[in-house]
């Protein structure tokens, strides 16, 4: 019972910044991402009944601590849903440059759910492994869609309406993101480290909250009619009101490097030249940008040419999880 799959990360629009419930990871807001082309991690999953406790093998490394439990108890659910108590050699390889700041779980993720569940004699639908994604990590949800998708929070406490729904394929629109790869790497606070300590200590997280629904319409509306403008300033504003809410925290923290600050400045400091391009940093100091393909040469050679950068890595809009 062996099955592949390809899963590429996603990059977060609209944030998911905060959990109402930790073990099965619910979210206190919707949150709207772009899965992109150049990063996916391919899994595959063999259940084997001589097998006494899974394997994990991620870029040829034997996994274990903290990582091999995430991904072992993530198993458990998939063998609960299928009711067999198999366990599962995992091999796994990530085209995610780990320095390049993406979140490589969520392509990690989907791509566990989808091999896995396939492998187990789990036929689920998109909705259903989307849902199952989720609770191995959140941002992962989104990534069983190609192109831009929403994560919908849903009310129910059992998590049974809280997943990712489609808004538009990667065909609809072909816009560019760079991840600046920054050459500081300090060490952060992990994104759920983060959303727990903002959630219980910053006053600014309801702030946070109220402004989530308008964003979302909006840059839905931007999405629709392929205003770059629109979506780009949208998806500006709620990252730094995203990042804003870890300042109140308390402790206070902040994601952001010297550098970080560097980017966006000459970010928007290319705006004010009239080239159209706009940032989005997720849990850590490397900063997405976003453009148009017409201005894909001076805006990465621009990027290039910023003391602390040590790469750029380029995606488009990616496809959902595909099986091998
Ligand atoms: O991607 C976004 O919406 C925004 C973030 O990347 C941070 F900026 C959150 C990612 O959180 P994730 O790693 O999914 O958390 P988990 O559910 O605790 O595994």
């Amino acid at each position: 019972m062996k099955a592949t799959a390809k899963a590429h990360t996603n990059i977060a629009l609209i944030k998911y910044w905060g959990k109402r419930n930790e073990p099965i990871i619910l979210p206190t807001n919707n949150s709207l991402s772009l899965t992109l082309d150049g990063y996916f991690t391919t899994t595959s999953v063999e259940f084997d009944e001589t097998l006494t406790k899974d394997q994990f093998i991620l870029d040829e490394q034997v996994i274990t601590g903290e990582q091999y439990e995430r991904v072992a108890s993530f198993l458990d659910i998939i063998r609960k849903l299928a009711g067999k108590q198999l366990y599962a050699s995992i091999t796994s390889k990530n085209e995610v440059p780990t320095a390049a700041g993406f979140a490589s779980s969520a392509s990690g993720f989907a791509a566990l759910a989808a091999a896995g569940t396939k492998a187990i004699g789990l036929g689920l639908s998109n909705m259903e492994l989307s849902r199952l994604t989720r609770q191995g990590s959140g941002s992962a949800c989104r990534s069983i869609y190609g192109g831009f998708a929403e994560w919908q929070m849903g009310k129910k406490e059992d998590g049974s309406d809280s997943y990712a729904i489609p808004i538009a394929p990667a065909e609809h629109w072909d816009i560019r993101v760079a991840a600046v790869v920054l050459s500081s790497t300090k060490k952060k606070v992990s994104s759920r480290a983060g959303m727990k300590r903002t959630v219980e200590t910053s006053p600014f997280f309801q702030g946070w909250l109220d402004s989530i629904p308008q964003d979302l319409t909006t840059i839905k509306e931007g999405i629709r009619h392929r205003d770059f403008q629109k979506v780009g300033e949208i998806a500006e504003a709620n990252c730094l009101k995203m990042h804003a809410t870890t300042l109140g925290a308390n402790p206070p923290f902040t994601y952001w490097h010297d550098t970080t600050i560097a980017v966006m400045q000459k970010i928007q400091e290319m705006r004010t030249q009239n080239i159209p391009v706009y940032f989005t940093i997720d849990a850590g100091p490397n900063v997405k940008v976003l453009y148009l393909p017409e201005y894909e040469k001076i805006v990465e050679e621009t990027l290039r040419s910023l003391s602390g950068v040590a790469d750029i890595r380029l995606s488009k809009p990616g496809q959902g999880v595909t099986y091998l």
